[in-house]
């Protein structure tokens, strides 16, 4: 059930200005929200610190070359609009909405485009959940669609809605009892209410997840992201190529080779070559990238 306007809020872990490091826009100079809460368990995932919404945890603002402002995480568009504009060096840029799985707020993802301006509003996710897609597509100037293999899934876990009674982490108003007593109120407080389409399970339901988005896509400005991991058949890869080449075969894939974080592994050299040749085999126009930000040692 959408959300009522007035109380549209969302975790954020941090808005910060950088170059975009990855698919069709790598290298422009871009604000990135980072949005709290995936239900998705990837296991080379570089952002764990986004998967609970830990509403008691300060958003990062942070402007090049100033001390880390340290705020309130759960905050409406508005506030995440100030924020942006905030952390802008200077003329207004992009902003690539990402997490965490950001299409957990397709209510505020919505509420904040009017407020962004004439700035573009990009889109970082997974191809988990269609229907909140489906929800925000109109509003999205670029979607960037990671493409999930199932075998690098571990089981996901359900976000769970928070009420903040009072203001999280706030204590109640010593010298406005009545108004402690109002938000008290469940009806009154504000409340985190991440999407209920249920995150892929199987095999089959990342599959049909993956078709619905790539279907919603392939009119759109899109481009499509895979991250190869080393130790992986290259042959796995087909059944997300196979999908892009048959529901949106104009759009570019970028084969993103794992960071080694954690336990994995980058690819072999040659796997990587055979994956991007199985891509081209199916007409795909293909490229390798890896996450230039990290290579800069950048956010
Ligand atoms: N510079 C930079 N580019 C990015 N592209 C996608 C990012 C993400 O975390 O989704 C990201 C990020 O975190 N930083
Ligand atoms: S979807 Fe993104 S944030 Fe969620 S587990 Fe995967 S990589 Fe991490
Ligand atoms: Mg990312």
């Amino acid at each position: 059930m959408p959300q009522t306007p007035s109380r549209i809020v969302a975790p954020v872990v941090e808005v910060f200005a950088s170059f975009q490091g990855e698919g069709s826009f790598v290298g422009e100079a871009q604000v990135f929200l980072r949005l709290a809460g995936c239900p998705l368990r990837c296991l080379w995932c570089d952002t764990p610190g986004s998967w609970a919404m830990r509403p008691d945890k300060a958003a990062r603002i942070q402007r090049d070359g100033e001390p880390v402002q340290r705020e309130d995480r759960v905050a409406s568009p508005f506030q995440a609009a100030l924020w942006i504009a905030a952390v802008e060096p200077g003329e207004p840029r992009t902003v690539s909405i990402t997490g965490g799985e950001p299409l957990m707020w397709p209510d505020f993802i919505r509420a904040l485009r009017p407020m962004l301006g004439n700035r573009r509003m990009h889109l970082e996710t997974a191809g988990a959940h269609p229907e909140s897609l489906a929800r925000v597509l109109d509003v999205i100037d670029h979607v960037s669609l990671d493409l999930k293999l199932p075998s690098d899934m571990a089981e996901p876990v359900e976000l769970e809605r928070v009420v903040l009674t009072p203001r999280e982490g706030e204590a109640a108003d010593a010298d406005r009892p009545e108004e402690a007593e109002e938000a008290e109120d469940p009806e009154e407080a504000d409340v985190l209410a991440p999407t209920t389409e249920t995150a892929p399970r199987t095999r089959e339901d990342w599959a049909m997840a993956r078709r619905r988005c790539l279907d919603l896509i392939q009119d759109h400005d899109a481009c499509v992201k895979v991250v190869v991991s080393g130790g992986k058949p290259p042959r796995e890869y087909d059944e997300l190529f196979e999908d892009v080449a048959r529901r949106a075969p104009n759009c570019p894939v970028f084969i993103a080779p794992a960071t080694p974080i954690g336990g994995v592994r980058a690819p072999e050299f040659q796997d990587l070559v055979t994956v991007v040749e199985n891509a081209r085999d199916l007409g795909l126009d293909v490229r390798v990238l890896p996450q230039v930000h990290r290579m800069l040692g950048i956010a």
